[in-house]
């Protein structure tokens, strides 16, 4: 291996697009299952350079000849060099974290930040809060060990104003995991998690229904990797980069998430949308057919939704959690708060409103039989994928010029959520 990433499991990871766009170098993910591994892979030098991750980062400081000042002080190394057959540290984490909340609009002077972790990131981060005059910084861990406060106790700590996730919490694949309650807080003005992959954690969802500002890792990913890139390179690269790629990686790896009424178009013009952006298609009710091995007019029916509905969150939850899919729903997926949750994880959710009277009544669901079925369950969903999406379009005109619409709102959306 030439350039590449080291770290424990490495299956949530962005790393090798970002680097093949910023370096124009092969980059290769390779997951080292223990120390020893991680030491020897150091000991043989074999790679030029390479990016370190959970749970190396303190490893890597040590395998190394020479660390930059600011890695040692801070006690992590995220990007060793190997220069002629000596290994060279440093932590682009830092400068990668202050871009991300400088870029958010998140301040540390004077403020009391509480930081979810207490690994290798948790070092990092204390050194920006400290730098940028944060008036204390309070660790927390699940242990409560080594002068960190359990999760309880931080809770108790009502003068937090930022909060930052500096742990794996709620990382893919364990989506939706979640340690804090942020209602705990009412000084709380800003929220951070440095997961990328969901896009949006269990943690903030929470920020987000308190209007509290907040950010994820992804612009700290790829910010903390052109600084990587400009040591592996030995070459400035514009910080305008950072943007760019950010952009399309966010678009890559978005998921469209189509919902709305029965036989509004979800499937039909999800596939469509899956050819126009170039994503995989995958429609949720045919997956749970495929799964219990038999059609939804024999799983639903009315008055016994709930094995049903069962299905269809363990469903919803297993695709919401994986990236750069659309996704057509069933009807009353909205139905569950969990699963419009699990769906706004990776998803832009676009409400497909189709005209009432063009709805059809019967077919293959079993809760819509009749016309007035349909429409007792139009008042009754109406409001729930009004609340549920990002945006609404009517498919009020021919097919293709709708699909084109659904793919317009999707990029909006996405533009929106950088602004
Ligand atoms: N704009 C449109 N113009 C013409 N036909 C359309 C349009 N939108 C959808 N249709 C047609 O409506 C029918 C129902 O669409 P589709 O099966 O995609 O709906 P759905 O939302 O997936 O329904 P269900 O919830 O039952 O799975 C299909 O025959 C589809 O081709
Ligand atoms: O998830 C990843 O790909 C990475 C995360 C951070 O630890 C970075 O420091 C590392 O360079 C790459
Ligand atoms: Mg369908």
């Amino acid at each position: 291996m030439e350039y590449g990433l080291i770290g424990q499991k490495l299956g949530h990871s962005f790393s090798k697009p970002i680097h093949e766009a910023l370096g124009g170098y092969a980059y290769d993910l390779v997951p080292l299952p223990d120390e020893d591994a991680a030491r020897a892979f150091f000991a043989s030098r074999d790679f030029r350079a390479v990016n370190v991750t959970i749970p190396y980062k303190q490893l890597a400081l040590a395998a190394c000849d020479e660390v930059d000042e600011k890695a040692a002080a801070i006690g992590a190394v995220n990007t060793v060099i190997n220069r002629s057959g000596r290994l060279y540290g440093y932590n682009t984490d830092y400068a990668g974290f202050a871009y991300m909340t400088k870029r958010a609009g998140i301040a540390f002077q004077n403020r009391t930040v509480l930081l979810l972790g207490t690994g290798g990131t948790s070092r990092t981060v204390t050194a920006v809060a400290r730098d940028q005059g944060a008036k204390e910084v309070l660790l927390a861990s699940r242990s409560g060990k080594n002068g960190a406060l359990s999760y309880e106790d931080a809770m108790k700590r009502k003068d937090v104003e930022v909060v930052v996730n500096v742990s794996p919490a709620g990382m893919y694949p364990n989506n939706g995991e979640c340690l804090l309650d942020l209602t705990a807080f009412p000084r709380l003005e800003a929220v951070a998690d440095v997961v990328y992959n969901p896009f949006h954690t269990a943690l903030l969802q929470q920020a987000e229904a308190l209007g509290v500002r907040c950010v994820n890792g992804l612009s700290m990913l790829v910010a903390q990797a052109k600084y990587a890139a400009e040591y592996f390179t030995d070459k400035k690269i514009p910080d305008g980069e950072i943007e760019s790629i950010y952009r399309d990686l966010r678009a890559k790896q978005a998921n469209l998430v189509l919902i709305g009424m029965p036989s509004c178009g979800k499937t039909s013009l999800g596939k469509a949308c899956a050819k126009l952006l170039g994503k995989r298609f995958v429609d949720l009710d045919a997956e749970i057919e495929r799964q219990e091995g038999r059609p939804i007019s024999q799983i639903l029916a009315p008055g016994k939704e709930t094995y049903f509905r069962d299905v269809e969150s363990r469903v919803t939850a297993r695709f919401a959690r994986e990236s750069g899919q659309v996704l057509s729903t069933g009807g009353g997926v909205v139905l569950r708060e969990e699963n419009v949750a699990a769906l706004r994880q990776n998803g832009v959710v676009v409400y497909i409103d189709r005209p009432l009277q063009d709805l059809q009544p019967g077919g293959a669901r079993p809760l819509s039989q009749s016309r007035q079925a349909l429409e007792a369950q139009y008042a009754v969903r109406a409001p729930l994928y009004q609340k549920a999406c990002h945006a609404k379009v009517n498919n009020d005109a021919p097919f293709y010029t709708v699909a084109d619409r659904v793919k317009e709102r999707f990029y909006e959306v996405l533009d929106c959520e950088r602004a």
